[in-house]
């Protein structure tokens, strides 16, 4: 039997309760009776005082050297993985994604933590030669101080992970907030940290309301950076919060990512690519594939083969070994991804495979929607503009790579996207000319490296860029100085 527990938030190195002293539950989107834990509901004093907590550690954290720091990464890194079996679990039971895929994301924070506290090890500044020839000129980098970090519930591990990560090793001290839906396995992760010993203040977590913490957040003057991955509604509010009060921000939004298949595809790659970079995580991920853009020559040949094998995927909780996909992180989500399919439908898509609920056996208990494909779909309609975040796929019939092109360029968005082809010089076209920051030849849309630059274009992402040595850019300024003896 699961017994639900209550996590308190952690403030200057310490557990503690909400001073409103109401917890709210954490729930299971697989069974909708099953709470996973309780949260805090915290305030703003709370978060005051996480704020006070974190200002107070700034300085002596970063006077540390990096190697010392990474050394408190690497501790952090070892919990985790000590942990893996326990977080996995939780991710699971309180997120929905398959216990294969929460393990690959636990890995992932482990991973990402080994990386950061390498990190600490390398150069932090270039020699620049002066015009004066007596002089010293170098730049070095200085830590923004303290930093807001913003999470979504879809990669509970691995975006608080790549974000606190770098924001520490670069000598920052850190205020989270996680996404409400998965503050449970956050509050794991941060007794890994807790256990690594990193000193009070240093990090602080503080689970609650997004539209009176996370605000609050961008709006506090003590806070020096503020990174966000979320929607874009709420993204862009945070940003024009911290940009009024003259803070740097980093904001990760949505996506409406397209696989194009062109006529020379391999159709069975492209076609496993499909469902595994729009379904996995029942396509909860900001880089999950949406839109299918594929040649006339080969529409029928590739729609018949996805279909086929789309048909076979198993809906399930993430724990039974034989589910592919799991329910939708919450009813929230379960609501938003059904009224999608219904718009769809109204505005002339074709339904080709699912379209419902997941019904029968013990799936009405949780927030299950059937894998789903579209064919009709033209640019303009509202499945094929707006960001759905569920196992959504609509097809969409072209006659040329330039009206592929087009067609995929046509939307807000710009994160990720992939075309299968054997031509190169499609390849290079594609390269060329598409909207997009994450560029992917015959490959999924879905997976990201850790040690690479990752982010989007145009309302995607803020233009900068996290993970691999691209976040020192965000999470440091840079100083340079001149010496002359
Ligand atoms: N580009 C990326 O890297 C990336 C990665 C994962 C998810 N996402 C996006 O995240 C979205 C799904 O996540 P979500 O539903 O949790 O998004 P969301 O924007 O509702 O919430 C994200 C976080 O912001 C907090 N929040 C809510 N209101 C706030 C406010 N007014 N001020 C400050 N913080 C506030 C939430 O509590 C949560 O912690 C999707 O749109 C998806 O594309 C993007
Ligand atoms: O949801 C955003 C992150 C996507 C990601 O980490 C992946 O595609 O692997």
């Amino acid at each position: 039997m699961f017994e639900p527990q209550t996590f308190l938030n952690y403030i200057g190195g310490e557990w503690k309760s909400a001073s409103s002293n109401l917890v709210e539950a954490s729930m299971n989107p697989a069974n909708r009776h099953e709470t996973v834990g309780y949260i805090q509901k915290s305030t703003l004093d709370d978060l005051e005082e996480a704020v006070g907590a974190a200002k107070e550690a700034k300085m002596g954290w970063r006077k540390l050297s990096g190697p010392a720091r990474g050394e408190f990464l690497f501790k952090a890194a070892n919990q985790v993985e000590q942990r893996l079996d326990e977080i996995v679990e939780m991710m699971t039971r309180e997120m929905g994604k398959t216990l294969p895929e929460a393990k690959g994301e636990t890995a992932r924070g482990v991973a990402i933590l080994r990386y950061y506290a390498g990190e600490g090890m390398r150069s932090i500044g270039n020699v620049i030669p002066s015009t004066d020839d007596a002089a010293l000129m170098f730049t070095s980098r200085a830590p923004l101080g303290v930093v807001g970090v913003i999470t979504p519930w879809n990669f509970p591990v691995a975006i608080p992970i790549w974000k606190m990560a770098p924001a520490l090793i670069y000598g920052n001290t850190v205020v989270f907030k996680p996404a409400q839906e998965t503050s449970v396995t956050a509050a794991l992760i941060m007794e890994c940290f807790h256990a690594a010993g990193l000193p009070a203040g240093v990090i602080n977590m503080v689970t609650g309301d997004g539209g009176l913490i996370g605000q609050a957040m961008a709006d506090h003057p003590d806070i020096q950076g503020i990174t966000f991955t979320g929607s874009n509604a709420v993204g862009k509010r945070v940003g024009q919060s911290a940009l009024a009060r003259g803070a740097k921000y980093q904001l990760e939004m949505g996506g409406k990512n397209p696989v194009i298949v062109a006529r020379d595809a391999d159709l069975d790659l492209a076609v496993d690519a499909t469902i595994s970079g729009g379904l996995k995580s029942t396509g909860q991920k900001c880089t999950a594939t949406s839109r299918v853009i594929v040649h006339s020559e080969i529409y029928e040949a590739f729609k018949m083969k996805l279909l086929e094998k789309v048909q076979n995927i198993r809906l399930g909780s993430g724990f039974e070994a034989a589910t592919w996909m799991g329910p939708l992180a919450s009813e929230n989500q379960f609501r938003t991804v059904l009224s999608y399919i219904t718009k769809g439908v109204e505005e002339g898509g074709t339904l080709l495979c699912g379209g419902g609920k997941g019904l029968g056996r013990d799936l009405e208990a949780g927030y299950f929607v059937e894998p789903t494909i579209f064919e009709n779909i033209s640019s303009s309609m509202t499945i094929a503009q707006e960001e759905i975040f569920g196992p959504v796929l609509a097809l969409i019939k072209v006659d040329s790579l330039e009206e592929a092109i087009q067609i995929a360029n046509d939307v807000k968005f710009g994160l990720s996207a992939s075309i299968f082809t054997r031509d190169i010089s499609t390849m290079l076209t594609f390269m060329q000319d598409i909207d997009a920051g994450m560029v992917r030849i015959n490959a999924e849309s879905a997976g990201v490296e850790l040690q690479a630059p990752f982010g989007g274009v145009k309302q995607s992402s803020s233009g900068s860029r996290e993970q691999g040595q691209a976040a020192i850019e965000f999470y440091t300024d840079i100083k340079t100085i001149f010496v002359k003896a």
